[in-house]
């Protein structure tokens, strides 16, 4: 059955527009994080501090896959990195995968994580510059992975109505 997998940086919306497109669509969904999460009864933050993040790549590719394998229709949220790991970026266009990349520029990550940081092990301790500074290297780093989705919608200064209207008009 076919799934449609919202991906991007940390803070462009994956789990918040996945979530209102479900709604619109009465397509069921479900966010990767949170599969992670419930499978073993810790927090992202958790498996980090505990685990490592290698344990949770592992994780989240197992997961992913087995999201990927369910006979419904579901709509993914990703995590931030779920593309950039484990060659998970050629699941992305496999048959019956329609994937979105949200695409956000530095100054919308920045704003959105700046406040939003303490649950994303991976910019929970930077402060206001090294967050910049981060996010700017690492969506770089990232852009290779990302661009692989079959589609892509810009997300700066996008309501969520509006985001999840220009996705609805890339699945038609
Ligand atoms: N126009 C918007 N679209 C999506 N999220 C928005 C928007 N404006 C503000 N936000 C906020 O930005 C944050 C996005 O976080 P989240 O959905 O968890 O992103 P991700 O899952 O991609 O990390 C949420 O706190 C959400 O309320
Ligand atoms: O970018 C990343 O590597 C990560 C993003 C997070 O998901 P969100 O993008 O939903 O914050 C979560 O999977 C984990 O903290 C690692
Ligand atoms: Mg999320």
């Amino acid at each position: 059955m076919k799934k449609i997998v919202l991906l991007g940086y940390m803070g462009c919306g994956k789990s918040t527009i996945a979530q209102k497109l479900s709604k619109i669509t009465e397509i069921p969904f479900l966010d990767l994080d949170k599969c992670i999460e419930n499978k073993v009864n810790l927090t992202i933050n958790e498996i980090f501090d505990k685990q490592g993040e290698i344990y949770f790549r592992k994780l989240e590719h197992e997961t992913f896959l087995e999201l990927l394998q369910s006979p419904q229709e579901i709509i993914i949220g990703l995590g931030g990195g779920t593309p950039c790991y484990a060659n998970n970026h050629e699941l992305l266009n496999k048959e019956g995968v329609t994937s979105v990349y949200l695409k956000a520029s530095i100054d919308t990550l920045y704003g959105r994580l700046l406040h939003n940081k303490s649950k994303r092990p991976l910019i929970a301790d930077k402060n206001e510059q090294e967050m910049r500074e981060f996010i700017a290297t690492h969506l770089f780093e990232r852009s290779f992975y990302y661009n692989q989705a079959r589609h892509k919608v810009t997300v700066d200064g996008r309501t969520i109505d509006e985001t999840v209207s220009d996705i609805l008009k890339v699945l038609a």
